[in-house]
């Protein structure tokens, strides 16, 4: 369906900067891929305020995420539960929503003429403790790898931050008591190094989580790592990079429409990528088809 007007959120600060130094020419781009429909471009000035400006985005309308996951993560919320669909022009470091939607892999030219055109597809809709996110939901080591990383030296980046934050994580690790549930039963109940709960097959850039998710079968994909050493994640994360993770006996996999996920102490959590306020408890949930995505 043809939408009713577009309007573009570009996220100055996604792909390490990329999309800022690149706005002049990708507005260009934009205004011409948009022909005669009418077209609104916005910056977002701070993180969280993409929700906003997704928001306040016209009934009907195509609202569109330049930039990564984050951008994307929040152009949902914002949009989330409404007639508006959602465009995605990748521009970031990670990029599993668009991986998740098949279009990791285009073109520029071409990702802008699919995120401004009139093909659209139905996909799930992800909810945690009341926020909706798009492909995944991440809770225990990975988050708390990512939050270490906040405080990680300056002069640090990208895969020696990571390192850094991993070891230091690793260091102190000590595995939260995790209860899973799914319509009253328990499914999993011990230590636990991880849980994902997953639309997309993919987190992080790309790490093949849960394979055999998919975002347009109305259910969530969710995977416990229970527990493990310290020398034991050493050996399980080359496997996850991988995707030769799921054999392992201590990896379990669930799939259901909503989860409770209980730890016996506030608990870092992800949702796409952004952290989200740790607690102790998570209700994850999937709407099946909720959310209108432009597609090639
Ligand atoms: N104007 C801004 N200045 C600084 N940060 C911003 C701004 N607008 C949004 N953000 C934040 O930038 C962060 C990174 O954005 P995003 O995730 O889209 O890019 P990325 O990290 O390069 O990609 P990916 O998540 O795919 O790895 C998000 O947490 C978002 O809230």
């Amino acid at each position: 369906m043809t939408p009713s007007s577009i309007t573009v959120i570009l996220n100055p600060a996604a792909g390490r900067g990329r999309v800022g130094r690149m706005a002049p020419q990708l507005e260009a781009a934009l205004r011409r891929a948009a022909g005669e429909k009418p077209l609104k471009l916005l910056h977002t000035q701070a993180p969280g305020e993409g929700v906003f400006l997704a928001r306040e985005a016209p009934v009907g309308s195509r609202v569109v995420a330049v930039g990564g996951d984050g951008t994307v993560h929040e152009v949902i919320r914002g949009i989330a539960h409404s007639d508006r669909s959602l465009g995605v022009v990748p521009i970031g470091s990670g990029n599993d929503f668009a991986r998740m939607a098949g279009l990791h892999e285009l073109s520029l030219e071409r990702s802008l003429k699919v995120a401004l055109g009139d093909k659209t597809q139905a996909f799930d809709l992800g909810e945690v403790n009341g926020e909706a996110f798009g492909a995944s939901v991440g809770i225990g080591f990975d988050a708390q790898v990512a939050h270490k990383a906040l405080s990680a030296p300056t002069f640090l980046r990208g895969m020696p931050r990571y390192l850094y934050s991993l070891f230091a994580v690793l260091r102190e690790l000590k595995l939260p008591e995790l209860v899973l549930e799914a319509e009253g039963k328990v499914l999993f109940q011990g230590p636990a190094l991880l849980s994902a709960l997953m639309n997309a097959r993919t987190y992080g850039g790309g790490i093949p989580i849960t394979p055999g998710a998919s975002p347009h079968d109305g259910l969530l994909s969710v995977l416990v790592a229970g527990e493990f050493s310290k020398i034991g994640v050493l050996g399980i994360l080359p496997r996850l990079l991988a995707g030769k993770h799921l054999g392992h006996p201590r990896v379990h996999e669930f799939s259901g429409r909503s989860f409770t996920v209980r730890y016996d102490r506030a608990t870092p959590a992800h949702a796409d990528g952004e952290l989200l306020q740790a607690q102790s408890t998570y209700e994850v949930r999937i709407h099946p088809g909720a959310l209108r995505v432009a597609v090639p």
